[in-house]
């Protein structure tokens, strides 16, 4: 199986992204949402957090009150690090169930879009890496015309990120989104050739078609040893 890393910075276009794989059949897993479950009321992430961060992160139907825990931790990396920790473990799971899922119903390419891709290290297991990137003013313009945020809070959450530039560095493909829709559309019919290619034969192997061929092997490898062991026996 191939497992595709999708990355960028807050607001650089990886949800749009998505959206044209997820429309050409190609499943996503999505960070946030995983990270979302991990923090819905009552789950151990939950129960972490609030353990950490007191009641008051809490709205009053006992949900955490996301915009209030981003601006304590986008405006304290202490406090964001603390989260990071506490968080970690219930995303890396809640990840790795949501490609076995996909790994069971026989799908050979997947995208995992991830922010923190290389900041958390999971970019060891995704190959090739597609780096969303935007210059630095048309990042901060579309977060806050999305989010409709301060700008003090953008450019924290910007900021507690590692800078697009490196992540950039760091991709075997780069997909430049400072332009139009249109022009995002037209790299991305490249991108889906290259990462729509035939598969190495490791990532065959990878794929449950590949690991039912191994143990279909391995099943008529024992039978026939076994008839060959009580023929010469008998
Ligand atoms: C702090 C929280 C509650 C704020 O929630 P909010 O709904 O305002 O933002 P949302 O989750 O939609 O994230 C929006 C974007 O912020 C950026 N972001 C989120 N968490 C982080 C982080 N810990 N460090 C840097 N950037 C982050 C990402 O680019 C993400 O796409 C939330 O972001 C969170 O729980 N973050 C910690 C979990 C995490 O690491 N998520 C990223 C998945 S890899
Ligand atoms: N090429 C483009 N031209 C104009 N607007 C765009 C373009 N690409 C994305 N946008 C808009 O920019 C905003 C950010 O894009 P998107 O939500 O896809 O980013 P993201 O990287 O997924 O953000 P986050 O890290 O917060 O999840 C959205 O409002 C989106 O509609």
């Amino acid at each position: 199986m191939r497992i595709v890393g999708l990355t960028g910075g807050i607001a650089s276009g990886k949800s749009t992204v998505s959206n044209l794989f997820k429309s050409n059949d190609i499943p996503v897993v999505d960070a946030d949402v995983v990270a979302r479950e991990a923090l819905k009321k009552g789950s151990g992430g939950w129960k972490k957090v609030v353990e950490a961060f007191g009641e008051e992160i809490l709205l009053d139907n006992g949900e955490v009150n996301r915009p209030r825990l981003g601006q304590i931790v986008f405006a304290d990396p202490d406090k964001r690090q603390f989260l990071n920790r506490l968080l970690a473990p219930y995303i890396s799971s809640g990840i790795f169930w949501e490609v076995v899922k996909l790994w069971s119903k026989g799908y050979k390419v997947i995208v995992l879009d991830v922010p923190l891709l290389f900041e958390a290290k999971i970019d060891k297991f995704t190959k090739p890496i597609i780096v969303v990137w935007v210059d630095p003013e048309t990042q901060i313009q579309r977060l806050l015309a999305r989010d409709n945020s301060s700008e003090e809070d953008g450019r924290n959450r910007v900021n507690a990120q590692m800078p697009l530039d490196v992540k950039r560095s760091k991709a075997d493909i780069v997909i430049d989104n400072t332009g139009s829709l249109d022009d995002l559309n037209e790299q991305f019919q490249n991108v889906l050739v290259r990462v729509t290619g035939p598969l190495t034969w490791y990532e065959f192997w990878q794929s449950r078609q590949g690991v039912s061929i191994i143990l279909a092997s391995l099943t008529s490898g024992v039978v026939l040893c076994m008839k060959v062991f009580n023929n010469n026996s008998l």
